[in-house]
């Protein structure tokens, strides 16, 4: 007995084990089934089964050919007691030939078919099927060709319409920031004209539409007849991302007259990236040509590291910075890739581990580009200021030497004129001066007062200290006597010599009285000089001397006093004679 239920029991259980095994429940309306581990898989040269198919859990097991067929086949049961529509799911395709059938409809799409002629054709293929009440659907298809990626799910329409609102709010912040980004980079452009930012500007740009592959759906609404431009599209996205970082790394990394590390080949690399997706394209398929890009991720990043340390050694500012605002963006492809390469990981959405990366740099690109911004600011402020305090230092250069030059100018005129006015031997005023001053005294004489003195001097018997002394000495003499007249200067009276041992004195506003009082105490003085040169010698002088009525009797009154001189000299020399009285 016991061993009878032992038995019942075990044949229960397995009957239990292998229900469960058989399909999977669809229990809740506001959860996505995941359907892909509980598929079943087989290969078959034909889209039709012979039912010989050995079918198993794992498709990774099977080795399959491109042009063999990979069937699938997924039981989804529903304990609901009224029928529920669903969506069967085949997320994020990548895949040439897919047909789909739930029994009683069949559906054939696939990237190879022509856009308008998919029957279902979304970037996420949803088949629209409905679960009987308390029974089962099986979804059975097969898929053909080259097939990258895909997963299996079902849900009902409004929970995966949910989940898309919920992405496109996420893709829309970040398509928003990369937009922000790349308008940011285009305007430092502009600014700077700093040919880094148009780089950056142009990764963000291609590294958005690469990502969004907003011109394949483009291209595919547009000329839905010619399915290769979407795939063409990407290419030239995919491609123009890889050779726009690089791009990045040169200009940004670039200094004046340097080259950086690794440039000509990267630029080699740049120019001949295209050339050989192309001549992969052409020869070996579009498929390839498409990975190159892809497989050539990992040695750019591992270039990228070896170029940003270089030059950080060579004492490059910038290359610290680069490398942490790129460190997020390169940490996130290698998940990415890591993801790609080994799905234990399966706890990391690519996708979304991917876009963290990018929003990460984007962030950190910000930050670095206010800060070079501010930076620009302030050093444009700093030199407009460094430009202002030259021009006043200049400016009071200038005037300083202006005012020197001024000082200058008036002192070499005050000496011209002095040079001009006086006498080079004795410094006494000049015959012109002498001239001047008469001039000028009847121009200033006011009412009846146009009356001045004029006496002539000459020194007594002075050829012959000239020619016992030498000329030399007779130059001393001349000079003693012109120092006593100078004492007498005054903006009365003027002394002057008026040529050769001859002196004239000119008086104004002043009577005969004092002009005589005057002429003798500068008679007296002459006669008083002792001058060792002429081992004390008494030097004499003879004066003449008149008074001028007026500018008409001028050269008459010099006439006078000269006659007078003359009288004095006849009479004996060291005497002082007036005109009237000779
Ligand atoms: N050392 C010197 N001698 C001068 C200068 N100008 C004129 N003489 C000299 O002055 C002398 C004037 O001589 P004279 O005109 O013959 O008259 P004097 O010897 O003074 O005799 P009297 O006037 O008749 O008393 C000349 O020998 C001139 O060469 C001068 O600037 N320096």
């Amino acid at each position: 007995m016991v061993k009878l239920k032992l038995f019942l029991t075990l044949v229960l259980y397995s009957m239990f084990v292998f229900s469960v095994n058989g399909y999977v429940l669809f229990t809740d309306i506001n959860e996505e089934l995941t359907l892909t581990e509980h598929a079943e898989f087989a290969i078959s040269n034909t889209a039709e089964l012979s039912g010989h198919e050995n079918w198993v859990d794992d498709p990774h097991s099977l080795e399959r050919k491109p042009n063999q067929y990979l069937h699938f086949r997924v039981e989804v049961a529903s304990n609901h007691s009224s029928p529920t529509p669903v969506w069967f799911n085949v997320t994020f395709p990548a895949i040439k030939y897919l047909q789909v059938s739930d029994g009683n409809r069949v559906w054939k799409t696939g990237d190879a078919l022509p856009f308008s002629t998919r029957e279902i054709n979304l970037p996420n293929y949803h088949f629209p099927s409905i679960l009987p009440a308390n029974d089962s659907v099986t979804f059975t298809g097969h898929m053909r060709g080259e097939i990258l990626r895909y997963n299996f799910s079902l849900a009902t329409p409004e929970k995966v319409i949910n989940d898309y609102v919920d992405t496109l709010q996420r893709d829309m912040a970040f398509f928003g920031a990369m937009a922000i980004l790349t308008a940011l980079s285009f305007l430092v452009f502009f600014a700077t004209r700093k040919i880094a930012f148009l780089s950056f500007a142009v990764f963000i740009f291609a590294t958005t539409f690469w990502f969004f592959r907003v011109f394949g759906y483009a291209f595919e609404i547009l000329w839905p007849q010619t399915p290769e431009l979407n795939d063409i599209s990407y290419a030239v996205s995919i491609y123009a991302l890889l050779l726009s970082a690089f791009g990045v790394i040169v200009t940004v990394l670039k200094r004046p007259g340097r080259q950086i590390y690794g440039e000509k080949f990267i630029k080699w690399f740049c120019y001949l990236l295209p050339l050989i997706g192309i001549a992969v394209w052409q020869t070996l398929g579009l498929d390839l040509a498409l990975r190159l890009p892809v497989l050539l991720f990992f040695p750019y990043l591992i270039i990228s590291v070896v170029v940003i340390i270089v030059e950080h050694k060579r004492g490059s500012d910038i290359a610290k910075r680069f490398a942490i605002a790129m460190l997020p963006i390169a940490v996130s492809s290698l998940f990415l890739v890591i993801i790609a390469l080994n799905n234990t990981l399966s706890t990391w959405d690519p996708v979304a581990t991917f876009m963290a990366g990018i929003l990460l740099t984007c962030v950190f690109m910000i930050v670095i580009t206010s800060n070079y911004l501010v930076k620009l600011l302030q050093k444009e402020r700093d030199a407009e200021k460094e430009v202002a305090q030259m021009r006043s230092e200049q400016t009071s250069i200038l005037e300083s030497l202006v005012k020197e030059r001024t000082k200058e100018l008036e002192r070499s005129n005050t000496m011209l004129a002095e040079l001009a006015s006086k006498d080079t031997l004795t410094n006494l005023p000049n015959r012109r001066s002498v001239d001047l001053f008469v001039d000028a005294s009847f121009a200033e004489a006011t009412g009846d007062e146009k009356v001045i003195a004029i006496a002539l001097i000459d020194l007594d018997h002075f050829k012959n200290i000239n020619d016992t002394y030498g000329h030399e000495v007779g130059d001393i003499v001349l000079k003693k006597a012109a120092n006593v007249l100078a004492a007498f200067n005054s903006d009365s009276l003027l002394a002057g010599r008026f040529g050769g041992e001859e002196f004239a004195i000119i008086a104004r506003d002043m009577n005969d009285n004092r002009f005589y009082m005057t002429l003798h105490s500068i008679h007296n003085s002459i006669n008083e000089l002792s001058i060792t040169e002429i081992e004390d010698r008494k030097v004499a002088s003879s004066i003449g001397w008149t008074m001028c009525t007026g500018p008409i009797d001028v050269v008459d009154a010099f006439r006078r006093a000269d006659k007078a001189l003359y009288t004095a000299k006849n009479k004996g020399r060291n005497r002082i004679i007036r005109a009237e009285e000779s």
